[in-house]
């Protein structure tokens, strides 16, 4: 299957079928605009397989946007993953690939969907670093990084968060003491939660904290990050980033 993207001055974006087959369609997925590019060419992908019913169409979604409104936050706003979601399933594909999303809330607003795991990158992350202890920075990350470290054998320190006023507060329930500590969660944002984690870590000892993100935003305080965790490594599904701080598995 072949395609072609064309972009009007105004910003619409087209879409043209060159050769059948087919549609296996990789994304970012991270914008609006990812979306209704894919929405264009599975239109015109539809309309050209309107005999073929045989062929089957597959989107994969490296970092889904709205992926953290899981839930309608406040009365009266929108429930954002859900308005994507509708958007996704109204392209009728026969399977939605997602890595890594927050939560199982976007597998099952998704028809079709499955979540391809971040353990392959979280393994490379724990060999190279010579088996360091995990820690979970909350409840919504322990699930997936506890099977993390049964797979791995590892050790895992879970830790919880509540935000109070939009900062996190932490609390570490294991012991650090004289260890090295990679934290593992689905992404960063701005990375507050994870330095605070990171500072917490440290008071109690621990030699030195990473930090595994398979989705990285880091959409401000970024150098900030350097103060107290020594490295971090993760996926380029949000972005590429260009610094030596930042060790990136390529997913795109
Ligand atoms: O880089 P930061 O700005 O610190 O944000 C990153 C954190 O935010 C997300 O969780 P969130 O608090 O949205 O989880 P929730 O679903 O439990 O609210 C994500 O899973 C990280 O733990």
């Amino acid at each position: 299957m072949k395609y072609e993207i064309k972009k009007f001055n105004d910003g619409q974006v087209t879409a043209k079928i060159i050769e059948g087959g087919n549609l296996d369609l990789k994304i970012r997925g991270n914008s609006y605009q990812d979306l209704f590019t894919i929405a264009a060419i599975k239109e015109a992908w539809d309309a050209e397989n309107a005999m073929h019913k045989n062929a089957v169409a597959i989107l994969t979604i490296l970092c889904l946007i709205g992926q953290r409104s899981d839930r309608r936050f406040h009365k009266a706003e929108s429930f954002d993953l859900k308005v994507i979601a509708n958007f996704i399933n109204s392209m009728k594909f026969d399977k939605v690939s997602i890595l890594h999303p927050h939560s199982p809330i976007s597998l099952a607003l998704i028809a079709n969907s499955e979540m391809i795991s971040h353990f392959q990158y979280v393994e490379k992350t724990f060999k190279a670093l010579g088996h360091p202890v995990l820690v979970s920075p909350d409840a919504g990350a322990y699930k997936t990084t506890h099977e993390i470290a049964e797979k791995l054998a590892a050790d895992l320190v879970p830790s919880n968060k509540v935000r109070i006023n939009g900062a996190p507060v932490i609390s570490i329930q294991g012991d650090v003491k004289g260890k090295e500590c990679l934290i593992v969660d689905d992404l960063a944002d701005g990375g507050r939660t994870f330095k605070f984690l990171a500072e917490a870590l440290k008071a109690q000892g621990a030699t030195k904290v990473f930090l595994y993100v398979t989705h990285a935003q880091f959409n401000y305080g970024f150098e900030e990050l350097k103060e107290s965790i020594d490295h971090i490594y993760c996926t380029n599904s949000f972005k590429d980033i260009t610094d030596t701080y930042v060790t990136q598995y390529a997913v795109l």
